[in-house]
């Protein structure tokens, strides 16, 4: 790529959002911020203070401004698939030929857009680059999670298929879906409050006190999860596809091939990837319960091998108790770049059957993570 500037002009959408925000330090801790001409845009506050990190351009861009975008060499967004959706066909439309990095869903699927994991998929990106490609799309947070932590035994060609039952935090679903979770537990602890200070209370009571305010929360209460998950589950996230199947079940197989550069548009064929997904009360790690079925009788230790020299991030973790309950829950990954993988062993069903269970911060792998590497590349390119 030849970019036109010294410093190229990188317009940034979204910035001040939960993605947003997450890759702003994210940039700044890294000092991406030293190599590109930020331009600062809002959907909402257009001539208002550009955050700390602008440089010569220090008022916001009107985001729906087509002429203001078209000026930036690189474009990147966190605002969301609506944002998306009005504004990207409008700036192709209008002759911009820069690059479009996007944090969401809407152009994963396109022919023309690489769904973009660099540590699992850099020769994919790297023959998009050659042929022109301009669309950069992140990829699904449980997708990209999971193929931070297992990608290394597809590459190696082992997986005959993959099965992935989910536990996907709040934060999948946005900031105001964190809060109504913790509501809820502050909401629920309230009404056993005095009952769990006396010792000699009983569980019962308040088991059923509990579910008691559970099944009679008001639509305020529960107004972006739809039912209560203080204290309960949901396995059930994003739209209903029919058949069954909830568009992000059909996410884990349809964008796990894609981002390996297999399945349709390509020419190794897809491998099944499937499973049920589940809103849990966590924070914002996104876990996983992984089932392979591998080709071929490989020994643990080689497994355990293959996976911790794929990536610098992730970490095998010993399949013992202490090194589970140290290592590998939401508590300890929260705020890391680390991808534990734990619980790895041979299931009942054969030696080809290996079961285990990995853990990522879905802000960061997730999401914000995968768009500032593509900014590294791209300048680099
Ligand atoms: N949440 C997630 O886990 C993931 C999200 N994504 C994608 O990223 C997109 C953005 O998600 P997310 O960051 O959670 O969305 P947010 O709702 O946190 O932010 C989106 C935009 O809302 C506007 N906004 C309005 N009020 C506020 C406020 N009080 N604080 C901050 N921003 C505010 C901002 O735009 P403005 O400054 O222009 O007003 C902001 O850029 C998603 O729609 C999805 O496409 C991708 C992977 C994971
Ligand atoms: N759907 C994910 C969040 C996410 O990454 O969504 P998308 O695939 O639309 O970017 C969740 O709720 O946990």
């Amino acid at each position: 790529m030849t970019l036109k500037a010294q410093q190229p002009l990188v317009g940034l959408v979204g910035w001040r959002g939960m993605v947003g925000s997450v890759l702003m330090d994210r940039m700044q801790a890294e000092g991406d911020f030293g190599l590109i001409e930020p331009v600062f845009f809002s959907t909402s506050n257009a001539g208002g203070k550009a955050p700390a990190q602008a440089k010569n351009e220090t008022t916001l861009k009107d985001a729906f401004d087509i002429d203001a975008l078209k000026k930036c060499d690189i474009v990147i967004t966190a605002q969301g698939g609506d944002y998306t959706t009005e504004v990207f066909p409008k700036l192709r439309a209008a002759g911009w030929t820069g690059h479009w990095i996007d944090a969401a869903s809407t152009l994963r699927m396109k022919d023309d857009a690489v769904i973009i994991l660099d540590p699992v998929n850099l020769p994919v990106i790297r023959n998009a680059l050659a042929r022109g490609g301009r669309n950069w799309i992140g990829g699904n947070c449980t997708v990209s999670c999971m193929l931070m932590g297992v990608g290394a035994l597809y590459k190696a060609g082992l997986v005959e298929w993959m099965t992935s039952m989910t536990y996907q935090a709040a934060s999948g679903g946005g900031a105001q879906h964190m809060r109504e979770l913790l509501t809820q537990f502050g909401t629920i602890n309230n009404e056993v409050r005095q009952l769990l200070d006396d010792p000699k209370s009983a569980i019962l009571e308040i088991d059923r006190k509990v579910l008691a305010r559970q099944q009679g929360m008001g639509a305020s209460e529960t107004e972006h999860f739809g039912v209560p998950l203080g204290g309960s589950l949901i396995p059930w996230i994003d739209k209903d596809l029919g058949e069954g199947v909830s568009r992000e079940e059909w996410k884990a197989g349809a964008e796990t091939n894609k981002i390996l550069g297999q399945g349709p548009g390509f020419d190794a064929p897809a491998i099944p990837v499937d499973g049920f997904c589940v809103r849990v009360g966590a924070m914002r790690c996104h876990s996983q319960a992984m089932t392979f079925k591998l080709k071929k009788d490989v020994p643990l230790a080689d497994i355990e091998a293959l996976l911790a020299n794929d990536n610098a991030w992730v970490k095998v973790i010993p399949n013992t108790k202490e090194a589970t309950l140290q290592g590998l829950t939401p508590v300890a990954v929260t705020g890391t770049l680390d991808i534990p993988v734990g619980r790895i062993r041979k299931l009942a069903m054969g030696p080809e059957y290996v079961g285990m269970f990995t853990i990522g911060d879905q802000l960061l792998w997730g999401a914000a993570e995968p768009l500032r590497r593509m900014l590294r590349i791209l300048l680099a390119a």
